[in-house]
């Protein structure tokens, strides 16, 4: 069974900048797969690039085994998109503009009240989508994605935009999307705790370049332990965890610290704890801290601070 999605160092230039820079990404089928960068990591780009609608400079991608640039077309009907503009004619109802949508798929009718079933718009297809919410807006784009069932869906920023309500709703959709359709999802995000929330797997974007993928709960399993401390002196506290080799992460009234692959978290908090207090740095708790999705982006996205430690009479 290929791939739902499968990219071979995919690269693209604009000019001298690499958006995307040999990306070789792998969305198995069934899955709900985050994709996963910062403002700017080329995540848009690489998703134009696997519709075709712009072509890589090198690489190469394939959705369901067709490659998308030598058999566009044949691509592009395996997959349903929901990208930032809409594109909807505010003037006319859901339906109607959904089925402008059918008529160019040629699908049957009945396809429309599918679809609106599955994003729970049924009732509001009769409303011009000027009176729409951004929500509404966002789950009719996602029904219009869905017509003639694709294998696969492609979501840009799918919650960008929306209120906390409309994240609930919109989260609640994609969590279910592949038992309720049989697709696989791939959805970009800048947010960790939506893919968190959501995915499956995870593809971390960062630079243009790949620098993780993978089933998200092996991830946290296999991610290194942190320590979380809450001290009155998160600069110093920083600092000298740094020079003990922890890579540390500075917030208000804590730090983050990661340890290497193996290390016993519980021994090292220990140690940890009492370096701080020998140095005359208040700890309000230390421990070991839950696996989460930041950690593992913190990791691979920052290099790990180094910092020379400060005598405490000297600070
Ligand atoms: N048409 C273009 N011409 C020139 N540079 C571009 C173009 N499109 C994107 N870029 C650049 O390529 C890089 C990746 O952009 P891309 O939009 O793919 O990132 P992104 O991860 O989707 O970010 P965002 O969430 O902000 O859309 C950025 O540095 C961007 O400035």
């Amino acid at each position: 069974m290929s791939p739902a999605i499968e990219t071979l160092e995919l690269t693209r230039r604009y000019g001298r900048r690499l958006a995307v820079d040999a990306l070789s990404m792998t969305v198995p089928q069934n899955a709900v797969y985050g994709f996963l960068g910062r403002n700017g990591a080329g995540k848009t780009t690489t998703l134009k690039m696997l519709l075709g609608l712009i072509r890589p400079s090198s690489g190469a991608a394939r959705v369901c085994g067709v490659d998308v640039a030598r058999d566009r077309l044949d691509a592009a009907r395996r997959v349903g998109a929901l990208l930032e503009a809409h594109g909807f004619y505010g003037n006319l109802s859901g339906r109607e503009n959904l089925d402008l949508t059918r008529r160019l798929l040629e699908l049957p009718d009945r396809e429309i009240g599918r679809v609106l079933e599955v994003v729970e718009m049924a009732d509001h297809a009769g409303r011009r989508v000027s009176d729409y919410s951004l929500g509404m807006r966002q789950r009719l784009g996602l029904a219009r994605a869905m017509l003639g069932a694709p294998p696969v869906l492609i979501l840009d920023e799918p919650t960008n935009g929306l209120d906390p309500d409309g994240i609930a709703d919109m989260r609640r959709f994609l969590g279910e999307l592949p038992a309720r359709t049989g697709a696989t999802v791939l959805l970009s995000s800048h947010l960790l705790g939506e893919i968190e929330q959501t995915a499956t797997h995870v593809g971390i974007v960062h630079e243009g370049r790949l620098v993780l993928e993978g089933e998200l709960a092996r991830l946290k399993a296999g991610m290194a332990p942190e320590i979380a401390v809450e001290t009155d002196d998160p600069a110093r506290a920083a600092a000298l965890a740094a020079s003990r080799g922890f890579s540390v992460a500075e917030a208000p009234g804590r730090i983050i610290a990661a340890l290497t692959p193996g290390d016993d978290a519980r021994m090292a908090s220990a140690a940890l704890n009492r370096a701080l207090v020998e140095a005359d740095i208040a700890v309000f708790s230390i421990g070991p801290k839950a696996r989460t999705l930041e950690g593992i982006y913190r990791q691979v996205s920052t290099p790990p601070v180094v910092q020379p430690l400060m005598q405490p009479e000297l600070v």
